[in-house]
């Protein structure tokens, strides 16, 4: 994989959007605006608009039990999973295996009224991240999705208005070892999930619209992703 054209970059921007998941953790203050909470899930996002679009930046905090980071960035970064848990998917496409742990994806999203539909090109990589604030403590399992123009697929060319987004889905997984020394089992588990997203529309929607339509659609998918991955793991081996 190193040897791929799109290597630096794909190192660059995942290293990058990890520090920036971290920091995003710690600076509960600040600018960021709480619109969704439901549970242990927390959503924030800061109104940001370019040439009067709008690109909230979208971070969300959640805690889950019961499964482990590496679960539930294999089941975010695997194609064959896709379908069964995002709903606002029409079709997915792996345009090129970079590496084992980097796929090139075309993703078109079903119309969401009254914007006009939407797809994607962007590469995704899942990467294990040694914590390097604790040196025993748990790992860090990260994802990263991120557009990428590719001129075989122009944007704009053909029903669907391009969106250009940049994805960080970050997990730390917390073991609580039995006492009586019996093996770690799921409910020993806890993962804290930080998704980070911004995403630019591609062609101009209502601020009004496009927010709506991120809230609605936004608690919905993260809740959504992670029963999923809970229900798909609960009868399985931990994956650690
Ligand atoms: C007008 C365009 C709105 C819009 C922008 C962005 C996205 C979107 C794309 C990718 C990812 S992901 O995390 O990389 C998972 C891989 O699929 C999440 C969200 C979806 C919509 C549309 C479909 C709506 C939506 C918004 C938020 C969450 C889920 N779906």
């Amino acid at each position: 994989a190193s040897a791929h054209r799109l290597w630096p970059e794909i190192d660059r921007v995942t290293m990058e959007q990890m520090h920036y998941a971290r920091m995003s953790v710690e600076d509960s203050g600040g600018v960021w605006q709480l619109f969704a909470e439901e549970g242990e899930m927390k959503m924030y996002r800061r109104e940001e608009e370019v040439n009067g679009m709008v690109i909230d930046p979208l971070r969300a905090c959640h805690v889950v039990k019961g499964v482990t980071g590496h679960e539930v960035c294999e089941y975010f970064f695997n194609p064959q999973y896709r379908l069964e848990w995002e709903a606002t998917v029409e079709t997915t496409t792996v345009l090129e295996k970079i590496a084992d742990d980097t796929l090139l994806f075309l993703q078109v999203h079903k119309r969401i009224w009254p914007a006009s539909q939407r797809d994607a090109v962007f590469w995704s990589h899942m990467r294990r991240v040694p914590d390097d604030k604790d040196q025993d403590g748990p790992d860090i399992w990260v994802v990263v999705n991120n557009s990428v123009d590719i001129p075989d697929l122009p944007a704009n060319s053909g029903k669907c208005v391009r969106l250009f987004l940049t994805v960080c889905l970050m997990c730390q997984t917390f073991i609580d070892p039995p006492t009586n020394g019996a093996k770690v089992s799921r409910n020993d588990l806890t993962c804290k999930i930080t998704y980070c997203s911004v995403v630019n529309p591609g062609g101009w929607a209502p601020p009004s619209v496009l927010r709506a339509v991120y809230k609605r659609e936004y608690p919905k998918f993260l809740k959504r992703f992670t029963n999923y991955v809970i229900d798909q793991c609960q009868d399985k081996p931990i994956l650690f």
